[in-house]
């Protein structure tokens, strides 16, 4: 057991994506966009707390996490329910902010931004992915995939769209809505929104939590794509000890701190008997 947060080497063993599977190509000049090493660190996260005021007195969702996330690492984060999971999450990604510490994003420390900076940053650094794939369901899935670059007021440049759309195996189905699509489809079209606009780091909240073996598999394997072949960053929040073990690192989570951490072959029993031990614990 390494101690909370203080190892950060991601390891390189992981299950293979889905033999054939539709790989993901990130358009040209995506990913982090620097080329400084192998360590370069997207995320960091020090001393991060969040606390939240109830009527039982104060819930220390996290309570003092560190651990930081390299370019071409894909991290999954476990706990018992309650543990501060999607806290850690929404805090890591600048969609809430932490009572202390410090989050810093692709060099940028949250702190210092204003809400309508935190807002341009996360428009234009950061990819989500849900477990709920939370598509427009008025719009096409081309519309939906390019949503975040129009947001932006940033124009497509021509193919850019079509060829996200083709990297994620769904050249056909441009011009579907959402309700024509299967789960895996939807969930797929929006790793390619969430790719759109060349994010520093993808956030993942249950990405396979509504789909079947078969879709959950191809999804995680267009995720691995993206970290080994494009030096993407993805964390991912999971329940499920196999979509854990697609990770370099899976970190656990307990009462709102890292207990522990698993890196290189991260296999799902190993996965599933800390979780039990965890669980039991809680
Ligand atoms: N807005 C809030 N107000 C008060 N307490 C909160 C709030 N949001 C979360 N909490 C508490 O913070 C702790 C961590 O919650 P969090 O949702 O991050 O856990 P989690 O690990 O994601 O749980 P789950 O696996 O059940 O989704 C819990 O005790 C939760 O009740």
């Amino acid at each position: 057991m390494n101690p909370a947060g203080t190892t950060d080497d991601p390891g390189t063993t992981h299950p293979p994506g889905p033999p054939g599977g539709p790989g993901v190509t990130v358009p040209a000049g995506s990913g982090t966009g620097r080329t400084n090493g192998e360590r370069e660190e997207t995320v960091r996260l020090r001393e991060v707390r969040r606390l939240y005021d109830a009527a039982a007195g104060t819930v220390r969702a996290l309570d003092g996490v560190s651990a930081s996330f390299h370019a071409g690492t894909m991290t999954a984060i476990m706990g018992p329910s309650g543990s501060g999971k999607s806290t850690l999450l929404h805090c890591a990604a600048g969609l809430d902010r932490p009572t202390g510490g410090q989050v810093v994003i692709d060099g940028v420390d949250l702190a210092s931004l204003s809400e309508h900076g935190l807002t341009l940053l996360r428009r234009r650094r950061v990819g989500f992915v849900f477990q709920a794939f939370n598509l427009v369901s008025a719009l096409t899935a081309e519309q939906n995939v390019a949503l975040p670059l129009r947001l932006a007021r940033r124009a497509a440049p021509p193919g850019l769209v079509e060829a996200a759309l083709a990297q994620v195996g769904l050249a056909g189905r441009a011009a579907h809505r959402p309700s024509r699509l299967s789960g895996g489809e939807q969930q797929r079209v929006a790793i390619a929104r969430a790719l759109i606009t060349e994010p520093a780091v993808v956030f993942a909240d249950e990405p396979t939590g509504q789909l079947d073996t078969s879709a959950s598999r191809q999804v995680l394997g267009m995720l691995r794509g993206l970290v080994d072949d494009h030096r993407q960053t993805v964390i991912m929040v999971t329940h499920d000890p196999v979509t854990a073990s697609y990770a370099d690192r899976v970190l656990f989570l307990a009462d709102g701190r890292v207990v522990d951490e698993h890196t290189g072959t991260v296999t799902a029993g190993d996965v599933a008997a800390r979780m039990a031990a965890l669980e039991a614990a809680s």
